[in-house]
This record gives structure tokens, sequence and C-alpha cells, in this order.
């Protein structure tokens, strides 16, 4: 059935009170993807970002300073374990190239991605939170709708991995085969770069049977009003660590604080066949605040939609989360406190995304 969220003309009014029918945009599947091709002239109300958290500002408020860039590590050099241990440290963020996920991979996860989202809402809201069939699969506007005081233009479709079998039976018919083999694949990336940062703090492997793999397909469209919206808010990721696909539109960026100049905003420019890793809350942590968890957004763009994927590489349903015992042995004073992990899980998802407010929760 066709309707006006699929439609590409200019025919539907904007109300000019901002009162949109937004929240059955989203509740139909349409989404922001279905507002934004109605080529509204004006941002919806509920999408305006109140001053202080749209991106666009902050960024142009913080000019790139130092001039520094995110680092790029070729992980086929044998400095490379060295230089995500440096970069791990001073960034959280990371380019990797020669990263051994097949290039072939990535363009059919990108693909598999685009004809997820580039279907009619009919298809998306099947996996709407209040009809999917499988509760790890979930497709979604912004991250907390419910309680957002601007919410995020963006539509994405989270998946969390539990099984294969799970996997082939609940994910996306449309594009399951390509997702489910590029997961498979960038494991191997996922399990070397955590050996490397664990051995650099002389800690144990982590347990891979303790760990979650959650992809997602997230859909930026283009915005009427790109300076007060934003696609994804500021916010830290809630994982050990979380590697990043994105396409070459560009508009990730990452705080990055300059020591009495106060902070900047880097963007983590596309790079073609490379993979953006950052670390998540619980690595730092575990870490005691040695591998950085660091606040990132992505603003909006009036002129092109954008896609990325994530994988966020998770812990399973551990009773507690603190630094590692190797780490506090060195005779360093403890930066984070013990927290019970399922408590720190709970915070994070009952309110919007707001910089690194979760991690607070854990630390002295
Ligand atoms: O789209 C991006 O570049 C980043 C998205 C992100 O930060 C997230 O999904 O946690
Ligand atoms: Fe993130």
């Amino acid at each position: 059935m066709a309707s006006m969220y699929d439609s590409d003309s200019d025919s539907k009014p904007v109300n000019e009170e901002g009162d949109h029918p937004w929240k059955e945009a989203i509740n139909k599947g349409y989404g922001t993807t279905g507002l934004s091709k109605m080529r509204l002239r004006a941002l919806p109300k509920a999408f305006i970002q109140p001053p202080e958290k749209r991106s666009s500002s902050m960024i142009r408020a913080s000019s790139q300073a130092s001039g520094d860039t995110i680092p790029i590590i070729d992980m086929s050099k044998a400095e490379a374990a060295e230089l995500i241990c440096e970069a791990a440290e001073k960034w959280g963020f990371f380019q990797v190239i020669n990263h051994g996920v097949p290039a072939v991979l990535m363009s059919d996860v990108m693909h598999a991605a685009r004809r997820f989202l580039g279907q009619a809402a009919e298809e998306k809201r099947r996996f709407l939170k209040e009809n999917t069939s499988c509760s790890n699969v979930v497709y979604m506007t912004s991250f907390f709708a419910e309680a957002e005081k601007g919410l995020e233009w963006s539509d994405y479709l989270s998946m969390n991995f539990v099984s294969e079998e799970e996997a082939y039976a609940f994910w996306p018919a449309i594009s399951k085969d390509a997702t489910i083999e590029y997961l498979k694949s960038s494991n191997t990336l996922i399990k070397r770069v955590l050996k490397i940062l664990m051995n650099k703090l002389n800690a144990n492997e982590l347990d891979e049977t303790n760990q979650t793999r959650r992809i997602q397909f997230n859909y930026y469209p283009i915005s009427p009003t790109p300076d007060l919206s934003v696609g994804v808010r500021s916010h830290s990721d809630v994982s050990l660590l979380t590697v990043l696909l994105q396409d070459d539109v560009g508009g990730l960026h990452v705080r990055r604080e300059i020591d009495s100049k106060g902070d900047e905003w880097v963007q983590v420019k596309p790079v073609a066949e490379s993979l953006v890793i950052n670390i998540g809350d619980f690595l730092e942590i575990m870490s005691n605040g040695i591998y950085k968890s660091v606040e990132h957004c992505v603003v909006s763009n009036g002129n092109i939609d954008r896609m990325s994927i994530p994988i966020f590489v998770g812990l399973q349903n551990s009773p507690t989360i603190g630094p590692l015992p190797e780490v506090l042995a060195t005779g360093k004073k403890a930066e984070y406190k013990e927290v019970v992990f399922s408590d720190y899980i709970k915070y994070f998802l009952n309110k919007p995304l707001d910089g690194k407010s979760t991690l607070k929760l854990a630390k002295i």
C-alpha cells in the first residue's frame, strides 16, 4: 500500500505549527526515512535538538585546533599492536586497514543494509518492538524515543546475535546471509584486537563465550535543517569495543580533550575499505581508565543520506564489572569501582544518550 511517506513528491505541506504526525510515522515503520522522503521544508519540532545538544554548533564551536587526525593503522605491519594500544590510550578511536575482513563482505553487508532499509514501511514495521517475533531483532527510530527532548534523525535495525540458528530464523530474509557472513568474518579481527589490548595490560585473554555481538544498520536520512537535528547524539558506547563500517559520506565526530585548551571535535574521515574501531565503556572500566571510551556523535546532513554498520562487542550478563585485578596489581589506585553489571546496562538503556554519563556510574 502506497502512502505519503513513500512518495517522492512535495505534495504534503509542512504544518507550520510543527504539529507533524511524526509519532505515526515512527509507529508505522516509516521512521525518519519516510519523513525525509516527504521533503519537509522544516524539521518536525520533536526532532529539534536543544541548543546545547546540537552537534553542528558544538563542532563549529571547537575548531580542530591541533590538526591531529584519528590514527590509521595498517594491521599487516609488525608495529600494528603497539600502535593500536597507543591509539586506544590516546584517542579511544582508530581506523584499521589490511584488517583481514574481505572487502567483498564489507560491500555485501552495506548492500544488504540498503536493501533492508530501502524497503516499504510495511516490511520494516514487522520488526518494530511491538511487532517483532524475536526481541533480539528490532527496528527503531532514535535511541530512546519515549524520553528524548529532541529525537535523533535516524532509523536503525539492531540485531543481537545469539546463535546462527536464531539469526537464520529471525533476521530479515532480505539481508541476513550477508550480515551473518560479515559478522563471522569480523570475529577474527575482533579477537586479534582484544588480545593485543589485553596483552598490553598483562591480563588474560577475554573469554569469548562470555562476550556478545550486536550488529546494527544505521541509516541517516537527509535532514531538512541539519543544523537543528542530529544523527546520533554525543555518547560513549556501552561495549568492550565497537567495530564500525561506514560509507563514504562522513559525519562521525569524536571528542578529544586537549589539556588546558579544552576540547575539540575531530571527524573520522571515511577511508576506503577501512574499519573504525573504538573502545567502549567496559574496556575503559576494566583497564582502570588506561584505554579511553570516548564521546562521539553523528551530524545530520542536508544533502546526502548516510549509512553505517557498527558491531558492538559486549559482555554477557556477568555479576559485576570493575577494573581487572591484573591492572590493579601494578599498585595503581582504582579509578573505577565494581558495579553490578545489570544495573549499569539498565541505567544506560533507560535514558537518552548523553555524553559519558553512564560511565560516571562506575567512576570513583
Ligand atoms: O554512525 C556512526 O558513524 C556511529 C554510530 C554510533 O556511534 C553508534 O551507533 O553507537
Ligand atoms: Fe557509538
